[in-house]
């Protein structure tokens, strides 16, 4: 009855998904790599393909471990083929051992006449736990470089692609399935070695056996094909279910995250949003529950087969073995040492095709890798170009479209207009009129698709992207509240350079964050993050004047604030406002985004947005002297809530 079940679960199809991760994500969280990667893993399973892609696989990962330590893959190498050549003598003299024992004499002369071989044996044995336990230590020394060589390799492209392949949902979905990868790689190390070991084993068992009877060969064969073909049959089930319920398992943890974490603490308990997400929570994971179910029972089912399968072919065996012996073509000693031979051979390919398998069912996570390193080169921000001037005397959009590549109205169209240097700049408009967007093309971050924005009479498209990072320093909305010391909070403004605490202290000055070096636990060096021991939180504000002195810090030619003080009280407003602005004394240039009207009002030059286009342009006086100008009507909107008119 049980089994009647197990068998109907096992081979029925994936759960459906959740209620819950419809009414919270709208629909069915899905790979979407899954249709590809899914029958592109079904036809890289087959047996056959699997191993004749063996050598490749083998081969990229040799390259990946010598790149890691190449002294600690020869040791491993040699132990292994050593391991091969000591098994193999091992056959050899246990026959020599069952000979002398089964020979005519008496008991003592039989045993004396086996004792040279035994020894011989016995040294063999300690000869292969010394190399068994060298290659083990190589191994465990290789491992962890592989694995950190591939991480490196995995967060280097992560970090150095463009923005907008950040914000392409498909790219980052292979940026979520890469991070497998690492682990993937240092996995094949050990099923490597595993796989060497299996081969030498078997060559070993199998001249044996071809010695001793050619016909005991293919037997041998037909014990391991069973498990082997179960094995492949439970991985691509595995990693065809994985790759499908991989964003399953993220919003899942999301969820679970959520409940817990500080930014949601309020509402969590004000709301009663925990028990809300807690039974979503619960829902979907037992969704993931009965998917994990199915694997199982699938399994077990599969290895169930395989084991009477293999079971029947080493019956055969025996029986062939019994034959033999029985018709007189073997003698009692060689039937012994074949037996032996056969019990080694098919447990060493058994063992040999589950790591090929294991070979095969990580590669396909080091694939994504690679697929990602691909795809992460290919949309790398460029190296190279032309250098730009350190101080331009202007910068100028020319007639500047540009759109997100999952919208249809374009964030800016045909803007064009002028900063000119040393110049403080102020950029407003509604809500998601292309403020932000503007801002990400001037720092070279997005580039235009229709027009141009040049730097002095550099166009942006072909200069030295990196140069133009070195000028540019941005305090966007959501400026990173790193959780390091405040120190590195400041200092991470221009990370390249040796701690200097005059310089970061300056900075701080700069922007009232000096209070904070003065009043918190451990002065500069306070770690701002809460989830460590010893860490310190600082409100919305506080986090601004930090992020203020960040920006000074960093002493770039470009300076552009984002509503930089959106969570600042009146006074400090102000001042903030007065502070940004003096940068331009200096002679940087200043680009201001505000909704604050009040504290733009002294730009030189205010560019108002409306839907992506550049609607107006000109000083606060001259935008306020015309009666119809947008600039005018927000300007009064605000002035009224306070009372204060014009
Ligand atoms: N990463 C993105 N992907 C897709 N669309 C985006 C993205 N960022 C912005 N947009 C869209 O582009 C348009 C302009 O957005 P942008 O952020 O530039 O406006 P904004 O003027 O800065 O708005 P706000 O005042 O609300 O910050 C909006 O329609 C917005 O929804």
């Amino acid at each position: 009855m049980r089994d009647k079940k197990l068998f109907r679960r096992a081979w029925r199809s994936e759960p459906p998904v959740s209620e819950s991760e419809r009414e919270l994500f709208g629909g069915a969280l899905r790979y979407d790599y899954g249709w590809a990667a899914h029958e592109y893993a079904r036809l890289d399973l087959k047996p056959l393909a699997a191993v004749r892609a063996l050598p490749r696989l083998v081969g990229g990962t040799l390259r990946l471990a010598r790149e890691s330590d190449g002294r600690a893959l020869l040791a491993v190498g040699l132990a292994e083929i050593g391991q091969g050549v000591a098994q193999a003598g091992g056959l050899l003299l246990t026959n020599q051992v069952l000979h002398a024992l089964f020979a005519a004499g008496t008991t003592t002369d039989r045993l004396r006449a086996a004792l040279p071989a035994l020894i011989a044996a016995g040294v063999l044995a300690v000869v292969n736990a010394v190399l068994a336990s060298l290659s083990t230590a190589a191994t465990g020394r290789l491992e962890p470089k592989v694995e950190r060589l591939a991480t490196e390799k995995y967060l280097r492209r992560a970090a150095g692609v463009e923005l907008d392949a950040i914000e392409d949902g498909a790219f980052r979905k292979l940026l979520d399935s890469a991070q497998f990868g690492a682990v993937a790689a240092r996995n094949m190390i050990g099923a490597c070695v595993g796989a060497l070991n299996g081969v030498f084993t078997i060559v070993a068992a199998a001249g044996v056996l071809t010695v001793l009877h050619p016909t005991l060969l293919p037997l041998l064969v037909l014990i391991a094909l069973p498990r082997g073909w179960g094995a492949m049959h439970v991985a691509q089930r595995r990693y065809a279910s994985r790759m499908n319920w991989i964003e399953h398992e993220r919003a899942a943890r999301l969820v679970s995250n959520l409940i817990t974490s500080r930014e949601s603490a309020q509402e969590v308990r004000v709301h009663q949003v925990g028990r809300y997400l807690l039974d979503r929570f619960h829902d979907m994971a037992e969704t993931s529950e009965a998917e994990q179910t199915r694997l199982a029972d699938g399994r077990a089912l599969t290895e169930l087969l395989a084991a009477a399968l293999s079971g029947a072919a080493a019956l055969l065996t025996y029986a062939a073995l019994g034959v033999l012996l029985v018709s007189g073509r073997m003698d009692i000693a060689m039937a012994g040492t074949a037996a032996l031979a056969v019990r080694t051979g098919s447990a060493s390919l058994s063992a040999l095709i589950t790591h090929v398998n294991t070979l095969h069912e990580e590669s396909l996570y080091v694939r994504d890798l690679d697929r990602f390193t691909v795809a992460a080169d290919r949309r790398a921000i460029p190296a190279g170009g032309t250098a730009v001037p350190d101080f331009p005397e202007k910068i100028t959009f020319e007639n500047v479209g540009f759109r997100y590549p999952d919208r249809e109205e374009p964030a800016l169209d045909g803007v064009s207009l002028t900063i000119a240097a040393g110049s403080v700049v102020a950029l407003v408009g509604a809500n998601g009129s292309g403020k932000s967007t503007l801002v990400k093309l001037l720092a070279g971050l997005h580039r235009p698709q229709d027009g141009r924005v040049l730097w002095g009479d550099t166009d942006l498209a072909e200069a030295d992207r990196l140069d133009v990072f070195r000028h540019v320093a941005v305090l966007d909305q959501d400026f990173q509240r790193w959780p390091f010391t405040l120190d590195t909070n400041i200092r991470i403004g221009q990370p390249d350079t040796p701690p200097d605490p005059g310089r970061v202290q300056r900075a701080a000055a700069y922007s009232g964050a000096d209070r904070l070096g003065d009043t918190l636990p451990r002065g500069y060096d306070t770690l701002l993050a809460r989830e460590f021991r010893h860490g310190s939180e600082l409100s919305g504000g506080q986090w601004q004047t930090v992020g203020q002195a960040r920006l000074r810090y960093r002493e770039a030619t470009l300076v552009i604030a984002d509503e930089p003080t959106s969570a600042l009280d009146p006074e400090a407003e102000v001042e903030s406002f007065r502070r940004i602005r003096a940068l331009s004394d200096e002679g940087r240039t200043v680009v201001l985004v505000s909704h604050r009207m009040a504290g733009i009002q002294s730009a030189d030059v205010i560019h108002v947005l409306h839907r992506g286009r550049l609607v107006e342009s000109g000083s606060h006086e001259e935008l306020m002297d015309r009666p119809d100008s947008r600039y005018r009507r927000m300007y009064l909107l605000q002035a009224e809530q306070y009372g204060t008119g014009t």
